[in-house]
Protein backbone atom coordinates (compact mmCIF):
# COMPACT_ATOMS: atom_id res chain seq x y z
CA UNK A 1 0.00 0.00 0.00
CA UNK A 2 2.79 2.76 0.29
CA UNK A 3 4.81 1.21 -1.96
CA UNK A 4 1.63 3.14 -4.25
CA UNK A 5 1.70 6.08 -1.73
CA UNK A 6 4.94 6.78 -2.73
CA UNK A 7 4.46 6.00 -6.20
CA UNK A 8 1.67 8.98 -6.18
CA UNK A 9 3.88 11.17 -4.07
CA UNK A 10 6.48 10.84 -6.66
CA UNK A 11 4.34 11.48 -9.76
CA UNK A 12 2.43 14.34 -8.00
CA UNK A 13 6.51 15.91 -7.64
CA UNK A 14 7.20 15.19 -10.96
CA UNK A 15 3.40 16.82 -12.45
CA UNK A 16 4.57 19.87 -9.96
CA UNK A 17 7.76 20.14 -11.32
CA UNK A 18 6.58 19.98 -15.50
CA UNK A 19 3.47 22.44 -14.64
CA UNK A 20 6.45 24.96 -13.28
CA UNK A 21 8.69 24.51 -16.29
CA UNK A 22 5.77 24.85 -18.46
CA UNK A 23 4.06 27.62 -16.92
CA UNK A 24 6.21 29.49 -15.33
CA UNK A 25 9.73 29.48 -17.10
CA UNK A 26 7.97 28.98 -20.56
CA UNK A 27 10.22 26.13 -20.80
CA UNK A 28 8.38 22.54 -21.11
CA UNK A 29 10.32 19.77 -21.06
CA UNK A 30 8.01 16.93 -22.03
CA UNK A 31 5.80 16.57 -24.67
CA UNK A 32 2.43 17.54 -23.41
CA UNK A 33 1.40 14.00 -24.14
CA UNK A 34 4.03 12.79 -21.55
CA UNK A 35 2.34 14.86 -18.89
CA UNK A 36 -0.98 14.19 -19.48
CA UNK A 37 0.23 9.91 -19.22
CA UNK A 38 1.33 10.88 -15.76
CA UNK A 39 -1.56 13.10 -14.63
CA UNK A 40 -4.18 10.07 -15.93
CA UNK A 41 -1.56 7.65 -14.32
CA UNK A 42 -1.97 9.32 -10.64
CA UNK A 43 -5.86 9.87 -11.26
CA UNK A 44 -6.30 6.21 -11.66
CA UNK A 45 -4.43 5.49 -8.95
CA UNK A 46 -6.18 8.08 -6.61
CA UNK A 47 -9.68 6.72 -8.07
CA UNK A 48 -8.66 3.26 -6.94
CA UNK A 49 -7.35 4.72 -3.66
CA UNK A 50 -9.48 7.64 -2.66
CA UNK A 51 -7.44 7.58 1.12
CA UNK A 52 -4.46 8.52 -0.85
CA UNK A 53 -5.90 11.89 -2.01
CA UNK A 54 -3.94 14.87 -0.66
CA UNK A 55 -5.81 18.17 -1.03
CA UNK A 56 -2.83 19.64 -3.10
CA UNK A 57 -2.53 17.00 -5.35
CA UNK A 58 -1.93 18.35 -8.88
CA UNK A 59 -4.96 16.60 -9.65
CA UNK A 60 -7.43 18.60 -7.15
CA UNK A 61 -8.02 21.42 -8.88
CA UNK A 62 -12.24 21.74 -9.27
CA UNK A 63 -14.39 21.82 -7.15
CA UNK A 64 -16.99 19.25 -6.54
CA UNK A 65 -20.22 21.30 -7.19
CA UNK A 66 -21.30 25.36 -7.53
CA UNK A 67 -21.31 28.04 -4.15
CA UNK A 68 -24.77 29.06 -2.99
CA UNK A 69 -22.89 32.27 -2.91
CA UNK A 70 -19.32 34.11 -2.43
CA UNK A 71 -18.00 34.14 1.42
CA UNK A 72 -16.55 37.67 1.98
CA UNK A 73 -12.60 38.37 2.80
CA UNK A 74 -11.44 41.05 4.54
CA UNK A 75 -7.71 41.60 3.27
CA UNK A 76 -5.58 42.15 6.65
CA UNK A 77 -3.10 44.05 4.39
CA UNK A 78 -5.55 47.12 2.20
CA UNK A 79 -5.30 46.51 -1.45
CA UNK A 80 -5.09 50.11 -3.11
CA UNK A 81 -5.38 51.03 -6.19
CA UNK A 82 -2.81 53.11 -8.20
CA UNK A 83 -2.58 57.05 -9.34
CA UNK A 84 -2.46 57.51 -13.13
CA UNK A 85 -0.07 59.33 -15.39
CA UNK A 86 -1.34 60.01 -18.92
CA UNK A 87 1.44 61.90 -20.00
CA UNK A 88 5.11 62.12 -19.70
CA UNK A 89 4.66 65.31 -17.74
CA UNK A 90 2.43 63.75 -15.78
CA UNK A 91 5.12 60.95 -15.18
CA UNK A 92 7.73 63.50 -14.99
CA UNK A 93 5.43 65.40 -11.96
CA UNK A 94 5.31 62.27 -10.28
CA UNK A 95 9.26 61.85 -9.91
CA UNK A 96 9.31 65.53 -8.87
CA UNK A 97 6.67 64.69 -5.91
CA UNK A 98 9.23 61.51 -4.97
CA UNK A 99 12.55 64.02 -4.90
CA UNK A 100 10.45 66.68 -3.17
CA UNK A 101 10.19 64.15 -0.39
CA UNK A 102 13.68 62.37 -0.46
CA UNK A 103 16.59 64.13 -2.14
CA UNK A 104 17.85 61.81 -4.86
CA UNK A 105 19.08 62.97 -8.08
CA UNK A 106 16.67 60.82 -11.27
CA UNK A 107 19.42 59.65 -12.68
CA UNK A 108 19.91 57.54 -9.77
CA UNK A 109 16.46 56.16 -9.05
CA UNK A 110 16.19 52.55 -10.12
CA UNK A 111 12.89 51.51 -11.32
CA UNK A 112 10.99 48.68 -11.81
CA UNK A 113 8.97 48.41 -14.40
CA UNK A 114 6.03 46.33 -15.53
CA UNK A 115 2.68 46.08 -18.11
CA UNK A 116 -0.34 47.17 -16.87
CA UNK A 117 -1.84 44.09 -17.23
CA UNK A 118 -6.17 44.39 -18.16
CA UNK A 119 -7.79 41.90 -15.95
CA UNK A 120 -8.66 41.13 -12.67
CA UNK A 121 -6.44 42.07 -9.11
CA UNK A 122 -6.45 38.92 -6.46
CA UNK A 123 -4.91 37.69 -3.53
CA UNK A 124 -3.81 34.45 -2.67
CA UNK A 125 -2.91 33.17 0.52
CA UNK A 126 -0.47 30.34 0.89
CA UNK A 127 -0.06 28.64 4.35
CA UNK A 128 3.22 26.47 4.78
CA UNK A 129 3.27 26.67 1.00
CA UNK A 130 0.12 25.48 0.42
CA UNK A 131 -2.58 27.41 -1.63
CA UNK A 132 -5.59 27.84 1.17
CA UNK A 133 -7.31 30.91 0.24
CA UNK A 134 -8.09 33.72 -3.02
CA UNK A 135 -10.03 36.80 -2.93
CA UNK A 136 -10.87 39.52 -5.69
CA UNK A 137 -9.45 43.00 -4.63
CA UNK A 138 -13.18 43.92 -4.28
CA UNK A 139 -13.09 47.53 -2.44
CA UNK A 140 -9.80 47.44 -1.28
CA UNK A 141 -10.49 46.31 2.25
CA UNK A 142 -13.45 43.29 1.30
CA UNK A 143 -13.43 40.85 -1.88
CA UNK A 144 -14.80 37.70 -2.09
CA UNK A 145 -13.63 34.52 -1.94
CA UNK A 146 -12.71 32.65 -4.84
CA UNK A 147 -10.67 29.66 -3.82
CA UNK A 148 -12.32 27.00 -5.49
CA UNK A 149 -11.87 29.39 -9.22
CA UNK A 150 -8.41 30.26 -8.56
CA UNK A 151 -7.39 26.02 -7.85
CA UNK A 152 -8.76 25.58 -11.54
CA UNK A 153 -6.37 27.64 -13.08
CA UNK A 154 -3.44 26.04 -14.67
CA UNK A 155 -0.49 27.89 -14.20
CA UNK A 156 -1.35 29.14 -10.50
CA UNK A 157 0.28 26.17 -8.16
CA UNK A 158 -1.52 24.43 -5.33
CA UNK A 159 1.85 24.20 -3.73
CA UNK A 160 4.90 26.29 -3.38
CA UNK A 161 8.15 24.46 -4.85
CA UNK A 162 10.25 25.53 -2.07
CA UNK A 163 11.47 22.43 0.45
CA UNK A 164 11.35 25.81 2.98
CA UNK A 165 8.15 27.53 2.71
CA UNK A 166 7.13 31.17 4.36
CA UNK A 167 4.03 30.42 7.14
CA UNK A 168 2.01 32.36 5.35
CA UNK A 169 2.47 34.15 1.89
CA UNK A 170 -0.12 36.50 0.13
CA UNK A 171 0.48 36.83 -3.65
CA UNK A 172 -1.07 39.30 -5.57
CA UNK A 173 -1.27 39.84 -9.24
CA UNK A 174 -3.87 39.95 -12.02
CA UNK A 175 -5.53 37.31 -13.81
CA UNK A 176 -6.37 37.81 -17.06
CA UNK A 177 -7.77 36.06 -20.39
CA UNK A 178 -5.34 36.04 -23.61
CA UNK A 179 -6.94 36.80 -26.85
CA UNK A 180 -6.80 33.22 -27.87
CA UNK A 181 -9.07 32.19 -24.45
CA UNK A 182 -11.27 35.30 -25.42
CA UNK A 183 -11.54 34.33 -28.92
CA UNK A 184 -12.15 30.61 -28.54
CA UNK A 185 -14.98 31.72 -25.38
CA UNK A 186 -16.73 33.83 -27.89
CA UNK A 187 -16.87 31.36 -30.36
CA UNK A 188 -18.16 28.76 -28.32
CA UNK A 189 -21.07 30.99 -26.77
CA UNK A 190 -21.91 32.27 -30.56
CA UNK A 191 -22.01 29.18 -31.35
CA UNK A 192 -24.52 28.01 -28.28
CA UNK A 193 -26.37 31.18 -28.81
CA UNK A 194 -25.47 32.52 -25.19
CA UNK A 195 -24.16 35.93 -24.74
CA UNK A 196 -20.51 36.60 -26.20
CA UNK A 197 -17.75 39.23 -23.86
CA UNK A 198 -17.28 42.80 -24.76
CA UNK A 199 -13.25 41.98 -24.35
CA UNK A 200 -11.48 39.85 -22.22
CA UNK A 201 -11.29 41.79 -18.65
CA UNK A 202 -14.97 41.08 -18.73
CA UNK A 203 -14.47 37.93 -19.78
CA UNK A 204 -11.67 37.21 -16.85
CA UNK A 205 -14.48 38.68 -14.50
CA UNK A 206 -17.58 36.75 -15.45
CA UNK A 207 -14.94 33.37 -15.13
CA UNK A 208 -13.75 34.34 -11.89
CA UNK A 209 -17.64 35.53 -10.77
CA UNK A 210 -18.59 32.04 -11.50
CA UNK A 211 -20.35 30.15 -8.78
CA UNK A 212 -19.67 27.01 -10.39
CA UNK A 213 -15.79 26.05 -10.65
CA UNK A 214 -16.50 23.14 -13.60
CA UNK A 215 -17.40 26.42 -15.83
CA UNK A 216 -14.45 28.53 -14.68
CA UNK A 217 -12.28 25.69 -15.33
CA UNK A 218 -13.16 25.91 -18.82
CA UNK A 219 -11.84 29.29 -18.84
CA UNK A 220 -8.59 30.20 -20.41
CA UNK A 221 -7.31 32.22 -17.65
CA UNK A 222 -3.43 33.28 -16.28
CA UNK A 223 -1.97 34.75 -13.41
CA UNK A 224 1.12 37.31 -13.57
CA UNK A 225 2.11 38.32 -9.72
CA UNK A 226 2.79 41.88 -9.35
CA UNK A 227 3.67 41.75 -5.98
CA UNK A 228 3.05 40.60 -1.86
CA UNK A 229 1.34 41.45 0.61
CA UNK A 230 1.19 39.41 3.97
CA UNK A 231 4.47 37.55 4.66
CA UNK A 232 5.43 35.44 7.50
CA UNK A 233 8.72 33.04 8.41
CA UNK A 234 10.81 34.57 5.55
CA UNK A 235 13.32 37.21 4.71
CA UNK A 236 12.78 38.86 1.83
CA UNK A 237 15.17 40.81 -0.80
CA UNK A 238 15.29 43.90 -0.44
CA UNK A 239 14.06 45.34 -4.12
CA UNK A 240 10.47 44.91 -6.11
CA UNK A 241 12.26 43.24 -8.54
CA UNK A 242 14.46 40.61 -6.70
CA UNK A 243 11.08 39.72 -4.76
CA UNK A 244 9.31 38.81 -8.06
CA UNK A 245 12.16 37.05 -8.98
CA UNK A 246 11.90 34.85 -5.83
CA UNK A 247 8.23 34.80 -6.42
CA UNK A 248 9.12 32.66 -9.58
CA UNK A 249 11.54 30.76 -8.42
CA UNK A 250 9.11 29.23 -5.90
CA UNK A 251 6.55 28.45 -8.79
CA UNK A 252 4.41 31.80 -8.93
CA UNK A 253 4.21 33.22 -12.69
CA UNK A 254 5.88 36.26 -13.39
CA UNK A 255 5.29 38.41 -16.41
CA UNK A 256 8.32 38.44 -19.01
CA UNK A 257 8.08 42.00 -19.85
CA UNK A 258 9.08 43.46 -16.47
CA UNK A 259 12.50 45.38 -16.60
CA UNK A 260 14.67 47.56 -14.06
CA UNK A 261 15.12 51.03 -15.67
CA UNK A 262 17.71 53.66 -14.26
CA UNK A 263 16.40 57.26 -14.03
CA UNK A 264 13.60 58.59 -16.15
CA UNK A 265 14.84 58.40 -19.51
CA UNK A 266 15.02 54.61 -19.75
CA UNK A 267 11.48 54.22 -17.95
CA UNK A 268 9.83 56.06 -20.85
CA UNK A 269 12.17 54.55 -23.48
CA UNK A 270 10.64 51.25 -21.52
CA UNK A 271 6.93 52.59 -22.04
CA UNK A 272 6.99 53.57 -25.42
CA UNK A 273 8.45 50.36 -26.38
CA UNK A 274 6.05 48.20 -24.30
CA UNK A 275 3.39 50.52 -26.15
CA UNK A 276 4.70 49.17 -29.75
CA UNK A 277 4.83 45.56 -28.36
CA UNK A 278 1.15 45.99 -27.06
CA UNK A 279 -0.78 44.47 -30.24
CA UNK A 280 1.68 41.62 -30.14
CA UNK A 281 1.80 40.14 -26.80
CA UNK A 282 -1.33 38.42 -27.64
CA UNK A 283 -3.16 39.88 -24.07
CA UNK A 284 -4.61 42.80 -23.64
CA UNK A 285 -2.44 45.68 -21.40
CA UNK A 286 -4.01 49.15 -20.32
CA UNK A 287 -0.66 50.81 -19.51
CA UNK A 288 2.63 50.22 -17.98
CA UNK A 289 2.81 50.29 -13.80
CA UNK A 290 6.07 52.27 -12.71
CA UNK A 291 7.35 51.37 -9.25
CA UNK A 292 10.44 52.34 -7.23
CA UNK A 293 12.62 49.23 -7.29
CA UNK A 294 13.82 50.26 -3.39
CA UNK A 295 11.77 48.72 -0.87
CA UNK A 296 12.68 50.95 2.03
CA UNK A 297 12.14 53.98 -0.17
CA UNK A 298 8.75 52.62 -0.74
CA UNK A 299 8.18 52.46 3.13
CA UNK A 300 9.58 55.93 3.07
CA UNK A 301 7.49 57.20 0.11
CA UNK A 302 4.46 55.29 1.97
CA UNK A 303 1.01 56.19 0.73
CA UNK A 304 -1.34 58.69 -0.01
CA UNK A 305 -4.90 58.00 0.72
CA UNK A 306 -5.69 55.37 -1.61
CA UNK A 307 -2.23 54.87 -3.53
CA UNK A 308 1.20 54.72 -3.10
CA UNK A 309 3.16 57.38 -3.61
CA UNK A 310 5.96 55.32 -4.79
CA UNK A 311 3.70 54.08 -8.13
CA UNK A 312 2.04 55.00 -10.76
CA UNK A 313 0.55 53.66 -13.54
CA UNK A 314 1.36 55.24 -16.71
CA UNK A 315 -1.44 54.08 -19.17
CA UNK A 316 -1.80 54.62 -22.87
CA UNK A 317 -4.36 56.37 -24.83
CA UNK A 318 -7.97 54.00 -25.11
CA UNK A 319 -7.47 51.01 -28.08
CA UNK A 320 -9.85 52.05 -30.87
CA UNK A 321 -12.82 49.41 -30.09
CA UNK A 322 -11.86 45.99 -31.12
CA UNK A 323 -13.82 44.52 -33.67
CA UNK A 324 -14.47 40.88 -32.82
C1 LIG B 1 -2.74 47.86 -8.02
C2 LIG B 1 -1.50 47.37 -8.71
C3 LIG B 1 -1.55 46.87 -10.00
N1 LIG B 1 -0.38 46.46 -10.56
N2 LIG B 1 -0.16 45.92 -11.80
C4 LIG B 1 1.17 45.71 -11.86
N3 LIG B 1 1.81 45.18 -12.93
N4 LIG B 1 1.78 46.07 -10.71
C5 LIG B 1 0.80 46.54 -9.89
N5 LIG B 1 0.89 47.01 -8.62
C6 LIG B 1 -0.25 47.43 -8.03
O1 LIG B 1 -0.25 47.93 -6.78
C7 LIG B 1 1.05 48.04 -6.10
C8 LIG B 1 1.80 49.25 -6.61
C9 LIG B 1 0.76 48.15 -4.61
Amino acid sequence: FNQIQQQCEQLRETLRYHEYQYHVLDNPIIPDAEYDRMMNQLKQLEQNYPQLITADSPTQRVGAKPLASFAQVRHEIPMLSLDNAFSDEDFLAFVKRIQDRINVDTTDLTFCCEPKLDGLAVSILYVDGKLVQAATRGDGTTGEDITLNIRTIRNIPLQLLTEHPPHRLEVRGEIFMPHMGFEQLNEKALAKGEKTFANPRNAAAGSLRQLDPRITRQRMLVLNAYGIGIVEGVSLPDTHYARLQWLKSIGIPVNSEIQLCQGVDQVLSFYRVIGEKRTQLGYDIDGTVLKINDIALQERLGFISKAPRWAIAYKFPAQEELTV
